[in-house]
């Protein structure tokens, strides 16, 4: 798979080479195998192969990945272990679960809640945005799935993105279609990848989009034919 260009830099984990490629092939002989680690979380496996300094982190939440407070601290737990080893130099983040990537912020933690839940909550998910945004590894989303509004938030924080091509996987901040307003730096964050105008349109209108349509208008540069990538 390839991967296209972005003005991301200031990390010695960074190839030097602007175009990155990243093998995902079957790994099997021994030595292989033995430089593999595994970690997983109730909501998060993570399975780094420390020869290519490549890490997968798998949503396992079902039934649709939404961002819980749980979910969250585990997502920052994870990324902040791949951050703290040295053999890790890039992470892909993406499901386990068939048909979903994220569908997004878990509503059940915004309603009824107590402010100060809703306080420790809403930090969580800024935290989550600035550790994947500032992370020092290379971060790709292998987008799998259907990816609405927090959860692709999530795919716009990495570096780099794919999606599998499926006309039932739609991708984008939709917060106006439910009502909602999506947060500035949620908007900005689509500003950085796909401009002020596309976003602009996008927002006012609570869009989202397949991955041909998302390709056309720069949110990546490559997507993936296989329903499960
Ligand atoms: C405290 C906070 C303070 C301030 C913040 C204030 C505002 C924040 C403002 C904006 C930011 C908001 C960001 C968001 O991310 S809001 C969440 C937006 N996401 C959605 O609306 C997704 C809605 N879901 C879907 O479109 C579909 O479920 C999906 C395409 C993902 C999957 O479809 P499928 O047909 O496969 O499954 P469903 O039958 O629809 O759902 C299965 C199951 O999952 C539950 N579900 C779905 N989405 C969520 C979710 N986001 N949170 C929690 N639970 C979710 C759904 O209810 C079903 O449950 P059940 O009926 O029990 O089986």
């Amino acid at each position: 798979m390839g991967f296209g260009t972005v003005s991301r830099g200031g990390s010695s984990r960074w190839p030097d080479q602007r175009l990155c490629t990243v093998e995902m092939g079957p790994p099997c002989h021994t030595s292989c195998l033995s430089r593999r680690k595994s970690s997983s979380s109730p909501k998060i496996k993570v399975d780094l192969d420390s020869s290519t300094g490549i890490a997968v982190m798998k949503f396992q939440s079902p039934p649709v990945n939404s961002l819980s407070l749980d979910f969250l601290t585990e997502f920052c737990i994870s990324l902040e272990k791949l951050e703290m080893d040295r053999s890790c130099r890039g992470v892909v983040v993406t499901s386990a679960l068939p048909k979903i990537f994220s569908a997004g912020l878990d509503i059940m933690e915004m309603y009824g809640k107590s402010p100060e839940r809703c306080g420790e909550f809403w930090k969580a998910v800024q935290e989550m945005w600035l550790k994947l945004y500032g992370s020092n590894m290379v971060t790709i989303a292998a987008i799998n799935g259907s990816s609405p509004a927090g959860g692709c938030l999530m795919a716009l924080t990495c570096d780099y993105r794919i999606m599998a091509e499926n006309p039932r996987y739609g991708i984008g901040l939709n917060e106006t279609q439910l009502g909602i307003v999506a947060p500035f730096w949620f908007k900005d964050t689509m500003v950085n990848t796909v401009g002020h105008r596309t976003t602009e349109l996008a927002l006012e209108l609570g869009l989202l989009y397949s991955a041909p349509d998302a390709l056309r208008l720069a949110w990546w540069t490559s997507w993936c034919r296989r329903t499960r990538c």
